[in-house]
């Protein structure tokens, strides 16, 4: 990486879904930067506040006290304005306007394709993975991800606890939009019968022959999981409840998955690609992904990053059919 210009000026957003630890992304971006020499600003609600000139300028202060706090201290939002050629070039004027020579863009994929989009009209944009889902490939982990299993691993704790008292069945949907990524190793650690995701083919007769054997040798409570993207938990649950005559409920988690304090991983990650990326920012590089591989920091070309597909873990579904009872 050669040294070619110093940066002087850089902002930082977070768009698409709000993400455990963006906080401490932004925050580290911006420590990292003033301590460079840079001014930075903070750009409110995703690439809207580039659209609509609602930017701040960062200083210490700004971000302090916001590492353990869930949510985005810059706000989200999803811009379709911004997927126009003119949106790109309305929020490339607000950049110049401010001086803007470079972008840490803390979000998901659909975020990235923004970035790569405002980064070939000249500005230097740096992706962050901050997405819940961990649905980007190019990274082991997705600042976000653990906060939110956590969350969803301790909900069906207690939803476990209920169909254990009634000798239920309880259909769980965790999000995941576009991977089952959640729904898998939330299944795992909360010991669910079944984990239903698009990844892997599924059969409803199968599941609910097993439900009745289980039962007779003594099972009284069942959870499956269901990743968001199967699309019909509801349904899901009332099939199982017809095949199987074991009463069953359906509960969809939802967006409380998204928020909460973030765990330590979440605010670690957040911190060191967050620095990695103001690096990256400093010596003039641009139209990059930053990620997580095998626990060291890594970048790719933006494209390049959209491009690859993520394995999904298939051994772990295995073992998780081969020890459920
Ligand atoms: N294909 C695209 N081209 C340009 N900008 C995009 C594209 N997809 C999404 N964006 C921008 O990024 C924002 C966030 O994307 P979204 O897919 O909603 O969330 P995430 O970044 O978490 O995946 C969108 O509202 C839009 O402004
Ligand atoms: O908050 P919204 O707009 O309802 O979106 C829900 C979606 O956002 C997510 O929580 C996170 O997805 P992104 O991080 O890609 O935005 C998905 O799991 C879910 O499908
Ligand atoms: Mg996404």
């Amino acid at each position: 990486m050669e040294n070619t210009f110093m940066i002087k000026t850089i902002g930082v957003l977070t768009s698409g879904g709000d993400a455990p630890g963006m906080n401490a992304a932004v925050r580290a971006v911006v420590r990292a930067a003033l301590k460079k020499g840079m001014t930075v600003y903070g750009v409110k609600r995703g690439y809207c506040g580039l659209l609509e000139d609602d930017i701040e300028p960062m200083d210490e202060m700004s971000v302090a006290g916001i590492i353990s706090r869930g949510g985005t201290m810059l706000y989200t939002a999803r811009s379709a304005e911004f997927r126009t050629e003119q949106g790109v070039l309305k929020a490339k004027a607000t950049c110049e306007k401010y001086g803007l020579e470079g972008l840490v863009v803390i979000g998901g994929d659909g975020s990235f394709r923004g970035a790569a989009d405002l980064s070939a009209h000249g500005i230097l944009c740096v992706g962050l993975p901050g997405t819940i889902d961990n649905d980007i490939a190019c990274t082991d982990y997705t600042i976000g991800y653990d906060t939110a299993m956590n969350t969803a691993m301790e909900l069906m704790d207690k939803l476990s606890d209920t169909s254990q008292s009634h000798y239920r069945c309880s259909v769980v949907e965790v999000m995941g939009r576009g991977a089952g990524y959640i729904a898998l190793n939330t299944g795992v650690a909360s010991g669910a019968l079944e984990i239903i995701t698009k990844e892997k083919p599924y059969d409803l007769d199968k599941i609910a022959k097993k439900m009745m054997e289980f039962k007779a040798r003594g099972k009284q409570n069942f959870i499956i999981v269901v990743a968001e993207n199967i699309g019909h938990s509801e349904e899901i649950c009332k099939l199982i409840q017809e095949k199987t005559g074991i009463e069953s409920r359906a509960t969809i988690l939802g967006h409380v998955q998204r928020g909460g304090s973030p765990t330590v991983r979440d605010r670690v990650a957040a911190t060191e690609m967050g620095y990695y990326a103001v690096e990256l920012l400093e010596q003039g590089i641009g139209n990059r992904v930053v990620g997580m591989q095998g626990g060291k920091i890594v970048d790719f070309d933006i494209q390049e990053a959209l491009s690859m597909e993520k394995p999904y873990d298939g051994k772990l579904h295995q073992i998780a059919e081969d020890i459920a009872f």
